[in-house]
């Protein structure tokens, strides 16, 4: 028998996602019967890709204003690996035009590391990570997002080293970034 049942699903707002309220039959591991409401943020699903320059061991991150982290009383500005939303495009697809929407490179050798859930208890998003290479030859354009959406995006490259070293100082703190920068120091064997 199924352990949980959705009975229903309520929209409780609707503007950029939707927040909605799912009423759930629970039945626990002790076979107890439980109603539970949970409350879930629907964004969509989104792609990220960490560039890296093997031959300099550097990678291109994106710095821009994230305005949940300022509501938490972080710094706004966060440094991240480039990313964004699907929006009807494939994740393979979308790392590759995020790539070149923000940092005007188009990677080579794009591989596929994992899918994550970022915050499972409550956003629905599901993040599909991957891996490319960039150098001075797959420049295609300026990068720093798409002006019409708002998007004001700075370019960082940094040695890999010193951006491990800023996931240790506490000065890195995006989950899909330290996930994607752990990643290339272990292939590198570090
Ligand atoms: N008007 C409006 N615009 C929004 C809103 N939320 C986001 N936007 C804008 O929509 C654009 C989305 O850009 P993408 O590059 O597609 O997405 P992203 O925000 O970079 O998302 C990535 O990073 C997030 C933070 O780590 C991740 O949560 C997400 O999964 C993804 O990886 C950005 O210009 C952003 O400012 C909103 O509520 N209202
Ligand atoms: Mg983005």
């Amino acid at each position: 028998m199924d352990r949980i049942k959705i009975k229903s699903v309520t929209t409780l707002a609707e503007h950029w996602g939707a927040l909605r309220q799912a009423d759930v039959e629970y039945r626990a591991a002790d076979g107890s019967l439980h109603h539970l409401k949970r409350e879930i943020y629907d964004r969509g699903n989104a792609a990220a890709i960490a560039l890296f320059d093997p031959a300099r061991q550097t990678v291109l991150l994106v710095r821009q204003a994230r305005f949940p982290a300022l509501l938490n009383g972080d710094p706004a500005f966060m440094l991240e690996v480039c990313a964004g939303m699907l929006d009807g495009d494939d994740p393979f697809t979308c790392a590759h035009k995020e790539a070149l929407e923000e940092t005007g490179h188009a990677p080579r050798n794009v591989r596929k590391i994992c899918n994550i859930y970022p915050s499972p208890g409550a956003v629905q998003e599901k993040v599909a990570l991957f891996v490319g290479e960039y150098d001075a030859q797959t420049r295609q354009a300026q990068g720093g997002g798409l002006a019409h959406e708002g998007e004001d995006i700075e370019l960082v490259e940094l040695p890999l080293d010193e951006a491990l070293g800023m996931i240790e100082s506490g000065e890195l703190t995006d989950a899909k970034t330290i996930i994607l920068l752990q990643h290339l120091a272990l292939e590198r064997g570090a």
